[in-house]
């Protein structure tokens, strides 16, 4: 067993996460793909039951942060509006195999993302459902801040929906509190959901930001935004990760939810970082 596959075992074993064997899975068909890895439906054998399978790139994802998502999802997986974490798997398939080849067992959502739902069902949806999904989000968040995680990358696409009701998902970035990294980590979030406070801490040497709950809240705001809306943030701002267009998209942004003078200080910080 490689150094790898230990700290996962070990995780496994310390943090209690039911491991299955991969043959006790069939019908097992791609459904997507993130920067991490690829997502699989599968069916229980035993039970019929849709699950999805996570795996992932070896390039793109370290041990570490494997067993940092185990570790915090074991924790909050109580609660109704976070992707239930059944246990883990290994693809003993030797081809397919890359840095590691385990993957996560998770509860199946039916509905896609938050973003692709919004897209498709927005005209059916009530007021009534418009509430309940804001209310299941900041339900979901609030039990992650009280077992002291934060999320940090909250956006439409890292939130599911099964039922007609949030499903959480997605702590590749969440960290615990007291672990919060600074700005000067490559941000992993999209742009629009991130708390602004993050670009001007990153310009400062000795004042490092930490994402911290604050952080989170603010990304449920831009949320709500989109909930009710139906829009995503600024979808009329082409080629959003551009220079240019990010710097537009952070004045609206920061008009609507700062002062003028900090606003101005962040903005030529970021200024200068192009
Ligand atoms: N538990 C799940 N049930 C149903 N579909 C899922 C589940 N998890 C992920 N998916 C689907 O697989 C896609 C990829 O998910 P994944 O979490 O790997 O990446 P991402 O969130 O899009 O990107 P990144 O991991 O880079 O933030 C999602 O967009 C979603 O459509």
């Amino acid at each position: 067993m490689n150094p790898s596959e230990d700290l996962i075992q070990k995780c496994l074993v310390e943090g209690q996460v039911k491991f299955y064997d991969y043959t006790r899975f069939r019908d097992i068909e791609l459904i997507g793909e993130g920067g991490y890895g690829k997502v699989y439906r599968a069916t229980f054998k035993d039970n019929e039951i849709t699950v999805a399978l996570k795996s992932f790139k070896g390039n793109n994802v370290s041990i570490k942060e494997i067993v940092n998502e185990l570790k915090l999802h074991c924790r909050v997986d109580m609660h109704s509006n976070i992707i239930r974490l059944h246990g883990a798997t290994k693809n003993e398939d030797k081809q397919n195999l890359s840095f590691t080849h385990y993957m996560f067992v998770l509860e199946y959502a039916d509905s896609g993302t938050l973003r692709s739902y919004l897209r498709n069902n927005f005209k059916y949806l009530s007021w009534y459902d418009k509430i309940n999904f804001a209310l299941q989000i900041a339900s979901s968040i609030k039990c992650l801040h009280v077992e002291g995680i934060i999320h940090r990358d909250l956006h439409s696409n890292n939130i599911l929906v099964h039922q007609k009701n949030i499903k959480l998902t997605d702590f590749g970035l969440s960290r615990r509190l007291d672990e919060a990294t600074n700005s000067n980590q490559k941000f992993g979030g999209i742009i629009p959901y991130i708390d602004p406070q993050s670009f001007e801490g990153s310009r400062r040497g000795n004042k490092i930001f930490k994402f911290n709950k604050k952080s989170d809240i603010y990304s449920i705001g831009i949320l709500m935004w989109e909930i009710s809306s139906g829009y995503t943030p600024f979808k009329d701002v082409s080629e959003p990760y551009q220079p240019a267009s990010l710097l537009l998209i952070l004045k609206m942004v920061f008009e609507k939810t700062m002062s003028k003078e900090p606003r101005l200080n962040i903005l030529r910080s970021i200024q200068k970082l192009y």
